[in-house]
């Protein structure tokens, strides 16, 4: 058995460790921690270490790589929107769902939900969740386990016969849509369910030409404005909701603690830019003449990277007087993430994604690489054009639950390690999650579990089954002391 001591390092705002996907705030201490091997742990309710071990951990972790296995491509991991792997997927959570004694059904927008009714049936309803979708060539854990690991939890409840005991409605939700990687717009099914999906949605196209509303019908889903509402919880129906996710950063792992506590989740925008210029022969057409798409896509997007790595220099900034300050340029991130011009290179198409924790920020850029853009558009006598793909504000967790999280990671951590000094760390998110589309609804808290590396949306994403283990008794004990 080892003891260490973690400390958090001093992290400039400039630093670029804090232009990593999640940033560490201010006042974590350090959190020392050592795993203890075996069995030989403290127990939660009145169950065996063995059967905690044995649900909350092997068999999620085997759930979490059945589930990693189903996939539309051959050899890497995708599944979007509805796809035909999706329903695959929906089908096996739902029967998880079953399996751990909750009610089960698929809403309108394609999201998985199992509950469990508790006898005080009229109590405000808990909801845990993430999401089922992937990117392409994704790693497993991203979503799907923090919908496995809820439903586990719960499986805990029933097999030590405590789902009577608890005091509201628990409903773990498996949300179709949070990647937007069909559709380029994110949270379809977290935003349908808090009631700010908006029906033009359902017109949108995916990039084989199928809109959204087909794709809804081909699986027999009504889609219509109508069915949207019925999606829609009502916020005095819901008590709050929990996520748990990976942290997609190396924080955690840096400081060597497997759970933190999410404090708030960055803005987001997804821009699509056309630039149109127009083709001609690569030998003849003499350099003052042309009208050269690609090459204005690359200034724009060097543009781009400028505005976020410096955007003291394109902001108004000042610390003392109101302006832009270094507090509120925090997550400033900017990336261009796919492109693609045609044909030869007389169109060219890409998009841009900015994200912030300040939305003025997020907002004063956007406006900065518009009016720049048109400029330099001009100036190489191309047309371009911004399209508006995807906004979403960014959310802040409600402290109230965010302390029952890191009481319960506490505890967890306990049961797990020896010699846990100081607190459980306090994140914020660069990351976006279904929790912002659920702060529309409801109060939102969520949990980061440490991943290898940092690394996500890759196969080479990694957690250590004892985290998903520890995950698990996070969940359980919130489950016990907040419900
Ligand atoms: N957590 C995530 O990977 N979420 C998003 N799809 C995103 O941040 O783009
Ligand atoms: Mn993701
Ligand atoms: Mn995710």
């Amino acid at each position: 058995m080892n003891s260490m001591a973690f400390s958090l390092p001093k992290i400039s705002p400039f630093s670029p460790i804090f232009r990593l996907k999640t940033l560490i705030i201010v006042s974590i201490i350090s959190c020392a921690l050592v795993f203890v091997s075996g069995t030989d742990r403290g127990s939660v309710g009145n169950g065996g270490d063995e059967l905690y071990r044995e649900i909350l951990r092997d068999e999620t972790v085997e759930r979490i790589k059945e589930l990693g296995k189903i996939s539309d491509a051959d050899g890497f991991l995708e599944r979007t929107f509805l796809s035909p792997a999706s329903i695959r997927a929906i089908e096996l959570i739902q029967s998880w769902m079953m399996d751990a004694g909750l009610k089960t059904w698929v809403d309108q927008m394609g999201n998985v939900h199992g509950r469990f009714e508790a006898a005080n049936s009229t109590a405000e309803t808990l909801l845990i969740g993430s999401h089922l979708d992937t990117v392409i060539d994704a790693g497993m854990y991203d979503g799907s386990m923090g919908v496995v690991c809820a439903i586990s939890a719960l499986k805990v409840f029933k097999l030590n016969g405590m789902l009577g005991e608890l005091q509201r409605p628990v409903e773990v939700i498996a949300f179709s849509d949070e990647e937007g990687v069909r559709f380029q717009t994110t949270f379809l099914g977290s935003a349908a369910v808090a009631g700010i999906l908006s029906g033009s949605a359902l017109q949108i196209s995916d990039k084989s030409g199928f809109k959204m509303q087909e794709v809804l019908r081909e699986n027999s889903l009504d889609a219509t404005e109508e069915s949207l509402l019925q999606v829609k919880y009502e916020p005095k129906s819901v008590w709050g909701y929990v996520e748990v996710h990976i942290e997609q950063g190396p924080v955690l792992e840096s400081i060597g603690c497997p759970l933190g506590i999410v404090q708030g989740i960055a803005g987001q925008t997804r821009l699509k830019v056309t630039v149109k210029g127009s083709q001609g022969h690569a030998g003849t057409v003499p350099m003052f003449m042309r009208q050269d798409p690609m090459v204005a896509s690359a200034e724009l997007i060097v543009l781009l990277e400028s505005l976020c790595k410096h955007p003291e220099s394109f902001l108004a900034y000042d610390d003392q007087c109101g302006g832009f300050t270094r507090e509120s340029l925090a997550g400033l991130v900017c990336t261009v993430g796919e492109i693609s011009c045609w044909p030869s290179a007389s169109n060219v198409n890409f998009t841009v994604d900015i994200r912030a924790m300040d939305d003025t920020v997020r907002e004063a850029i956007i406006f900065e690489f518009s009016k720049r853009l048109d400029k330099i558009c001009d100036n190489r006598m191309v047309n371009c054009s911004t399209e508006n793909k995807h906004t979403a504000k960014a959310a802040n967790c409600d402290s109230e639950l965010s302390l029952q999280l890191k009481h319960a990671a506490h505890s967890a951590l306990k049961k797990m390690m020896v010699d846990l000094q100081g607190d459980v760390p306090l994140l914020m998110s660069g990351a976006g999650h279904d929790a912002i589309a659920m702060s529309h609804l409801t109060k939102v808290g969520m949990i980061f579990v440490r991943c290898r590396g940092g690394v996500s949306h890759s196969p080479e994403e990694y957690v250590l089954d004892d985290d998903i283990w520890a995950t698990g008794l996070a969940l359980l004990q919130f489950l016990e002391t907040s419900t």
